[in-house]
């Protein structure tokens, strides 16, 4: 990054240049769909979707051949407010079972052959408790945003970012607060499962680090360094560095969507290639959802996290290329047309 522009400043330059959708693929993809053997708009969103992917992909014949689950790991200093049901050593925990295999992700793309990696961010060193101080400072909030687009090397075709940090719904939804509004337990829920007494702690820490940062949050990378975390500036990164490298994405639950309601808030075409996988059980995740313009594909009342959603609507999005791929035409089948 040059001496003289400021790390913040580099990354609103990025916004000024994103590619947009390829109406000329959404053309030939919807041509090839009025061929198939079935009543127009008959797989009625599955049809959506391989627009989507047309659109964002830039190819008349989309695929999902090597699609990414990047989990981004993260610790918070805002623990120390008593907001989670779990310790914050879970993280790291975490991490390590995500290696050996054991936990939800691992099997769900294991069972749909969807890769998955691992980010840990300097787990040993939370951010600052936002109660308190900024989270971090401009320089590690861009250092870490850059450092989300390690997700889209090595080629994929369909990114699902996704998230473990104990204490990141209360930054999530800080980040809610500070955007749209509003007190805290308007967006809050229980996240791991607090208690009445841990809810009203968490509510409290948001209410307490609007205050502190109040003047400051009308810029959405200043409430990402001062409420958020390092998953979440990464996350923003990568779902960037999609976008800019032609890879569509797919939103997971409650704290994705606090990268992508930043990344909408600095621009709203920022998020166009992105998908609602699922709606998470965490209480204000559908109203993100549709600040964000987005219907989730599946509501399967999870709020795991570790982009399980976005893993499972992956499935789908597979089988609704899978049909528009490989279903017969009128014509090859020998099936009539419409008669009127
Ligand atoms: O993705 C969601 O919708 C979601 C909803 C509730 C909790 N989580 C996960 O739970 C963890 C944060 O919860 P908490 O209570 O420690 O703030 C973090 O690892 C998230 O991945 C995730
Ligand atoms: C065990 C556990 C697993 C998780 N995965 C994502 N967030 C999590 C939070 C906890 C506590």
């Amino acid at each position: 990054m040059s001496a003289d522009i400021k790390p913040f400043d580099e990354i609103r330059l990025l916004f000024a240049r994103l590619p947009g959708p390829d109406a000329q693929s959404v053309a030939a993809v919807r041509a090839r769909d009025a061929q198939l053997t079935k009543p127009p708009g008959a797989l009625g969103r599955l049809e959506d979707i391989i627009e989507w992917l047309a659109a964002w992909q830039g190819v008349a014949e989309p695929a999902v051949a090597r699609p990414l689950v990047a989990v981004y790991a993260a610790n918070h200093g805002v623990v120390a407010q008593g907001v989670s049901a779990f310790p914050a050593s879970v993280t790291a925990q975490m991490v390590e079972n995500f290696r050996t295999g054991g936990a939800a992700i691992n099997q769900i793309c294991k069972a749909h052959d969807i890769g998955l990696k691992v980010y840990e961010l300097a787990l040993e060193r939370p951010t600052k408790d936002f109660t308190q101080a900024p989270a971090m400072d401009e320089r590690e909030a861009a250092a870490t945003f850059a450092y989300g687009f390690e997700a889209i090397e090595g080629g994929i075709d369909l990114l699902a970012p996704g998230e473990m940090g104990i204490g990141n719904t209360t930054s999530a939804a800080a980040i809610y607060a500070a955007l749209y509004g509003g007190p805290a337990a308007r967006w809050t829920g229980r996240g791991t499962g607090v208690d009445d007494v841990g809810l009203a702690r968490k509510n409290a820490a948001i209410d307490a680090a609007l205050a502190l940062h109040g003047p400051y949050l009308s810029d959405p990378l200043e409430i990402l360094r001062r409420l958020g975390g390092r998953e979440i500036a990464a996350m923003m990164g990568a779902i960037t560095a999609a976008r800019l490298n032609h890879v569509p994405v797919v939103l997971d639950g409650y704290v994705v969507c606090a990268a992508a309601a930043l990344l909408h808030a600095l621009t709203p075409d920022a998020v166009a290639h992105c998908v609602g996988g699922h709606v998470s059980a965490e209480g204000a995740h559908g109203d993100v959802l549709a600040r964000l313009g987005k219907k989730p594909l599946l509501d399967l009342g999870m709020r795991l996290g570790e982009g399980s959603g976005a893993a499972l609507a992956i499935s789908l999005i597979r089988t609704a290329l899978a049909c528009h791929r490989d279903m017969a035409t009128f014509e090859s089948a020998g099936v009539s047309g419409k008669a009127r």
